[in-house]
């Protein structure tokens, strides 16, 4: 079966115009494709712009440069017709189910209201009947219907928002952070929720998360961010096996293991020092501040974004044999 690019990020760039002469970028040029089906994980830790890099890639954000194309079609130049069939195919769910839900609304009229902006609704007794089937695909009831968010637990306020989300039978689901405001007792449900409705409906998703350890579960490949950038690129179970980026290598290093007697020799990767500012880069490697690997020439030098093995992608210059070869690839102190 041959896969289908359903989305292409090319060198995507958002900044953000803070005022004074002063720029945020938040996303400074990724690239990743997302096939039909798949899910993508894009992991980094708070403030690298993942959920900026989501937000732009569903056109909330107009992009500052580079290309987002959906089924072949760039989002940020769609006609308004165009945007608004586009919107019926991507849809977003977010982290904080609490936010995202009107509190005064019935749990009803939530999920109802995609359905009427886009004018889907035949009928009354239609609308009822659509609004109840999708309580039941993400595993509640039509008693629900007529209750208000506050009734409901994380869990099922999440729920809520993937119902609500689905209302216009997407293709594409973002999903930021959907269950890092949970307890972990029920992020896997939701983790499973999520793998059944991809099955039964041919969902594709981009899944963002702050950390490696859900992820790993759900995405079929994987792109680390670094303060805005892509650092590495692969399937999940290549990464685990064999990360390459130090800054992969450190994040999989703080995932505790079940078993305590691997967990006690576990060894983690503490990164130094802050995670420097997006308004203010450091050249060459943005990582290179905070790497326990890095070189004179890290500093200088903005690495390549290097196809290490078939569909494995890294930027570092640890990879770059060209780079190896210059005389000043040496150790710098911290
Ligand atoms: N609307 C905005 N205006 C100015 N700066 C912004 C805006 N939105 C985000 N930023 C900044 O862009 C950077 C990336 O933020 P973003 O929320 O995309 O990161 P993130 O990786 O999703 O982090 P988190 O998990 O904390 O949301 C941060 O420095 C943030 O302060």
């Amino acid at each position: 079966m041959t896969e289908n690019v359903i989305l292409s990020v090319q060198n995507l760039k958002k900044h953000f115009d803070l005022g004074k002469g002063t720029t945020l970028k938040a996303v400074n040029g990724i690239s990743f494709d997302v096939m039909e089906g798949e899910t993508f994980g894009l992991v980094g830790e708070s403030g690298c712009g993942k959920s900026t890099a989501g937000r732009t890639i569903l056109g909330l954000y107009n992009r500052t440069d580079g290309k987002v194309l959906f089924e072949d079609q760039d989002v940020h130049s769609m006609t308004e017709k165009e945007r608004n069939n586009f919107l019926k195919k991507m849809q977003m769910i977010f982290q904080d189910p609490y936010a995202s839900l009107n509190p005064r609304s019935t749990i009803f009229e939530i999920i109802a209201e995609p359905i009427e902006i886009h004018h889907l609704n035949k009928s009354k007794e239609a609308l009822k009947e659509r609004v109840y089937e999708l309580l039941e695909d993400v595993g509640l009831n039509r008693d629900h219907a007529n209750r208000y968010p506050h009734e409901f637990s994380g869990g099922q306020r999440q729920r809520i928002g993937i119902a609500r989300a689905l209302a216009l039978e997407p293709k594409f689901i973002i999903a930021d952070e959907p269950i890092s405001a949970l307890d972990v007792s029920v992020q896997a449900s939701v983790v499973k929720l999520l793998q059944k409705l991809q099955k039964e409906k041919g969902l594709t998703y981009l899944f963002i998360a702050h950390d490696l350890s859900m992820v790993k579960y759900i995405s079929k490949r994987i792109g680390v961010m670094y303060l805005g950038q892509m650092v590495e690129l692969t399937t999940s179970k290549q990464l685990y096996n064999e990360p390459l980026h130090p800054y992969t290598q450190a994040l999989l290093s703080a995932i505790p293991i079940p078993d305590p007697d691997i967990e006690e020799k576990r060894e983690r990767i503490i990164l130094e020092g802050e995670l420097p500012s997006p308004i203010n880069p450091p050249t060459g490697c943005v990582f290179h501040t905070r790497c326990p690997m890095a070189k004179a020439v890290c500093g200088q030098l903005q690495p390549k974004w290097l196809e290490k093995s078939e569909g494995h992608y890294v930027a570092c210059h640890l990879y770059d044999e060209e780079v190896l070869a210059i005389e000043q690839f040496e150790t710098i102190a911290h």
